[in-house]
């Protein structure tokens, strides 16, 4: 049994808050002064200056390209960036109710059985691996959403990067440059976040030494939690539930008087406005208004106002993403699976970097449950 002092240390440790489980070179969080950094570049640089593709490059191996080592990095990506034909037709066969989320986790999964370097746990073949999943996991997500609407998948373009290609294979034509730079800027974004739940999941499955594909897939189940990636797709729920600004008020407060979390709010690292947000939002009502749906960021506004004024807890990245996202003519169930269109090059870097110094991840728990009880036999047992 415990001690009260050890009670406490336990109920401390609770969600791993503030526990250091691992040293990494991909990913700073300065929790304090709101600052986000991969690999010694401060994120709003990069959001600024370069491309997803670009970003990718630095997570996987650590520094900026040079003009010939992208090039090839490029070239390497245009021949990978199609989907196995027994993909599709996996895409065909789920059910109608199953939504894109469930999808991409159960057909990420079996991405793994058609992948050249199935198998081979070489690091060069590692790398290879993540960067299909990378160019793989777009066209997975637009062609999964087409046939929901019962329209046919279409090839990407080669020569353009993945926030085009994304765009393209959903949506059947060729993006607005505006959208397409604001849909590689989130993309950017939400490469890499250090140990969040999703890459812990991606760390911890990658330490038994199984597969970077069952490592993914650990990620992208953890993901979908409304309190992790799922939260975008609650922020447009709430901003479709509140309809108008002026509605925005009442709700939210309703909704804090019955001790509701606010989805696109709080943050366990931050103790600040999370530094992605000035950019998505900026971002956000730029393309609301060229767009013509500029009520989705008047609401958001109106929403960040009252939950600042009252709790004092700032937004997350979630927030600005789900009007910024809707603008760009995309649906709701979809903005999970954005999340790790991006993030899957963070669980990749976090794998490559646990098995380049790999031990097991295996913590302890406090048993508090009952001490020294008597077995009895079925028919002696009064409850
Ligand atoms: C990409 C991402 O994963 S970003 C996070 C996405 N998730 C969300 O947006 C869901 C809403 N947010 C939350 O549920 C939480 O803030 C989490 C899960 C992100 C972080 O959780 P924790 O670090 O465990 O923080 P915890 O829940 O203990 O909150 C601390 C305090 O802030 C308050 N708080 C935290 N988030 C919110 C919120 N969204 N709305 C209202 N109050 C909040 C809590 O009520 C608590 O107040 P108290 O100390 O008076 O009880
Ligand atoms: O770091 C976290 O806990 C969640 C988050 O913001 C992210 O994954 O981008």
């Amino acid at each position: 049994m415990k001690s009260s002092d050890e009670q406490k240390l336990a109920e401390a440790g609770a969600g791993l808050e503030d526990i250091v489980a691992c040293n990494s070179e991909i990913c700073c969080i300065d929790g304090t002064n709101g600052r986000l950094v991969y690999r010694g570049y401060d994120v709003l640089e990069l959001a600024e200056k370069s491309t997803f593709e670009e970003v990718a490059y630095l997570l996987w191996y650590g520094c900026l390209p040079r003009v010939t080592e992208f090039k090839a990095f490029l070239d390497g990506f245009t021949g990978s960036m199609k989907l196995p034909v027994e993909t599709t037709m996996i895409l065909r066969m789920f059910p109608k109710a199953a939504t894109p989320m469930e999808v991409i986790r159960t057909a990420v999964s079996s991405l793994g059985h058609w992948d050249p370097d199935s198998g081979n746990t070489g690091l060069d073949a590692c790398l290879r691996k993540a960067q299909r999943l990378t160019l793989r996991i777009p066209l997975l997500v637009a062609a999964h959403q087409r046939l929901r609407e019962g329209l046919e998948p279409i090839k990407p373009v080669p020569g353009h990067g993945i926030a085009f290609n994304f765009l393209y294979t959903l949506q059947g034509k060729e993006p607005d440059p505006l959208v397409e730079r604001a849909f590689d800027v989130a993309l950017i974004l939400h490469a890499d976040h250090e140990l969040n739940a999703s890459t812990f999941a991606a760390r911890v499955t990658a330490a038994t030494m199984a597969d970077i594909y069952s490592s993914v897939t650990s990620a992208i189940g953890t993901l979908k939690g409304p309190l992790h990636g799922g939260a975008n797709m609650e922020v447009m729920q709430l901003i479709d539930e509140i309809g108008s600004p002026q509605r925005a008020e009442r709700i939210i407060l309703e909704k804090l008087a019955g001790k509701l979390k606010i989805p696109g709010f709080g943050h366990r690292v931050y103790r600040c406005e999370d530094p992605r947000v000035s950019v998505l939002r900026d971002y956000a009502r730029t393309v609301t208004a060229h767009t013509g749906r500029s009520i989705y960021f008047q609401i958001t506004q109106e929403i960040e106002r009252v939950v600042i004024e009252q709790t004092r807890v700032f937004p997350n990245v979630d927030l600005y993403t789900a009007s910024l996202y809707t603008a760009m003519g995309l649906p709701r169930e979809l903005f999970t699976p954005i999340f790790a269109i991006s993030r899957i090059v963070g669980w990749t870097s976090h794998i490559l970097e646990q098995w380049a110094n790999n031990r097991l991840i295996r913590p302890r728990a406090e048993y508090v449950g009952p001490a020294d009880r008597l077995y009895l036999p079925i028919e002696d047992r009064s409850r």
